[in-house]
């Protein structure tokens, strides 16, 4: 495993790994918190480092094509396992194409049950196309099959509404041609498929890494017991609610129950089956262990009906959650830290509540949990549970106590971290604490600098997918931002298509003598891995995307 080219003796460690999250590059400063923000740190390293800009979107990453923007769960899998592999959209878009979804077992067993006990269907999942965790496409032709093919007469949908991986605002441009869509499939087939509840995608059912189990709570308040806020449609929800709370964003709308005459017309009943349509694990974890787990104990679960349950995929592949899946999810293995492992590296994972999945789960090919207890340190700082834009600091300052700390404590080989700012902070849509976000992150920056310096190792600075950067939605011709209704610029809370920096940070000035090879004339997120084995010595694994560094001459 000896790597011959790079270095002329054995470096001091550790190679520190940051991933600025949701921080990428784009040149034009309008509507730009990174290249508005005072970031000394980041402006030296560009100055004085080697570094080179990443492909972190689309098919570079294994997303279906290129106007998929980026996302931690593809960028984090990407830079863990050194090449890239399709994703969940891709595998149900093609389990959809070619029927296989609906002759699997896991759609059979549910038609099967609800048929079995004159049951409802029931579908919760993200409402939208944004096609990072879901997308609408895939519950209408899921929708069309239970009809036209099964004829399962009822089916209730539970809309989780999105603002986040699509327009802040953008709810009704999907309610509203669903309600169409269902209207014309109920008068098609004589079925009779409603929508049955909802909320904002940050207030119920979608909470991650255990974050905060109220909010998955309030889900299965929302959807199965069908209690709280009534109205006669999820349309009258999201209006009145918007009246009631002017400036509020989708993600955050709160929880609406949709009922008729006789009261709410989806809860989810004894013999009822249920799909959570999302393809994307982190935040479908703990809705499906609140349906399948026998003993669990999160929260009180009034009613638990004997209802039959699926999720899209299986979204941890070492744990099996859940136990009954859709489609079966990609098998990445193989990955850097058990390559790393075998290599006897002494590895540390560190970031908050929020992303700690993302440098653990999402890093080791979705799969939770240490691959090796006597090597490896996993740290999760908790994170606040407060709106991100009031505190845009996070716990960036907590976590780099701790990175500086193991610097300097000779205890690691590879220490890799998390800073959620740019991402979380982005995604509120508020520009002044996006830069903060950023800001703050280029503070501690120099903090990790200063202790990479005095232990000799080496750092490296890069993200797995811009957000921050791009805080405007643009006009797609002019490239100018676009205006609301009060003259301001439209807030964009989404991922962006933006790449992202690689930069290497070597005080000891020994990587001078390096350059990025020309040959890779695309770099992408999946070169980072084999680049890791380069700084650390070591030979790379073959079955990677190529390295992006080689000795000069
Ligand atoms: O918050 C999330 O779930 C996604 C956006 O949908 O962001 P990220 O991929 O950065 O985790
Ligand atoms: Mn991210
Ligand atoms: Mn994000």
């Amino acid at each position: 495993m000896k790597n011959k080219t790079l270095f002329k003796h054995r470096r001091p460690r550790p190679l520190t790994f940051v991933v600025m999250d949701g921080i990428g590059y784009r040149a034009n400063p309008e509507g730009n918190a990174v290249s508005q923000g005072y970031t000394p740190h980041l402006d030296w390293l560009l100055a004085n480092c080697h570094y080179t800009l990443l492909k972190a979107h689309g098919t570079a990453v294994g997303l279906p094509s290129d106007s998929d923007m980026g996302n931690s769960e593809v960028g984090h899998n990407a830079i863990g396992a050194g090449r890239f592999f399709p994703q969940g959209a891709r595998l149900v878009n093609e389990a959809i194409a070619s029927g296989s979804i609906f002759e699997g077992k896991g759609w059979r067993r549910l038609i099967d049950f609800c048929r079995k006990h004159d049951g409802s269907m029931h579908f919760i999942g993200l409402f939208s196309d944004g096609n990072v965790h879901s997308h609408l496409d895939h519950l209408k032709a899921m929708l069309k099959h239970l009809a036209l093919h099964d004829k399962v007469l009822r089916a209730r949908i539970h809309i989780l509404l999105d603002g986040r991986d699509v327009g802040e605002t953008s709810a009704l441009d999907y309610v509203i041609p669903f309600e169409s869509f269902l209207k014309e499939i109920n008068r098609q087939a004589g079925v009779d498929y409603r929508i049955a509840s909802g909320g904002g995608r940050m207030k119920v059912t979608m909470d991650r890494y255990e974050a905060d189990w109220n909010i998955v709570a309030l889900g299965w308040k929302t959807h199965v017991a069908a209690e709280g806020r009534t109205f006669g449609s999820a349309q009258e929800a999201i209006e009145t609610y918007r009246k009631e709370k002017p400036g509020i964003i989708d993600q955050d709308l709160p929880p609406f129950v949709v009922a008729d005459g006789s009261g709410p017309v989806g809860p989810v009943k004894d013999g009822d089956s249920v799909v959570f349509f999302n393809y994307r694990g982190d935040r479908a974890i703990e809705i499906s262990r609140a349906f399948e787990e026998p003993d669990f104990d999160k929260f009180p679960r009034i009613p638990y009906p004997n209802a039959a349950y699926a999720g899209m995929m299986e979204y941890d592949t070492e744990a099996h959650i859940p136990k009954n899946y859709l489609v079966e999810p990609p098998v990445i293995g193989n990955t850097m830290g058990e390559f790393l492992c075998k290599a006897g590296m002494r590895q540390m994972a560190i970031s908050e509540t929020q992303k700690f999945g993302h440098v653990t789960y999402f890093w080791n090919g979705n799969r939770s949990g240490l691959l090796d207890p006597n090597l490896e340190e996993y740290v999760e700082v908790p994170s606040d549970r407060v709106p991100f834009e009031e505190r845009p600091w996070m716990k960036a300052a907590e976590i780099t106590d701790r990175v500086v700390e193991a610097i300097g404590s000779g205890k690691f080989d590879m220490i890799r971290l998390n800073y959620a700012n740019g991402d979380m902070v982005g995604h509120t849509g508020v520009f002044q604490a996006a830069r903060i976000a950023v800001e703050t992150v280029d503070l501690c920056l120099g903090r990790l600098m200063k202790a990479t310096q005095k232990a000799g190792g080496i750092m490296v600075v890069t993200a797995d997918h811009g957000n921050a950067e791009e805080m405007y939605e643009l006009d797609k011709k002019t490239g100018k931002p676009k205006y609301n209704e009060e003259g301001k610029p439209k807030a964009k809370t989404a991922h962006t298509l933006n790449p992202v920096w690689f930069i290497v940070y070597d005080p000891s000035g020994e990587c001078a003598s390096l350059r990025f090879n020309p040959e890779i004339k695309e770099p992408k997120l999946t070169n980072i891995a084999a680049t890791c084995f380069q700084l650390l010595d070591l030979e790379p694994p073959e079955l990677y995307d190529p390295p992006l560094l080689m000795a000069n001459g």
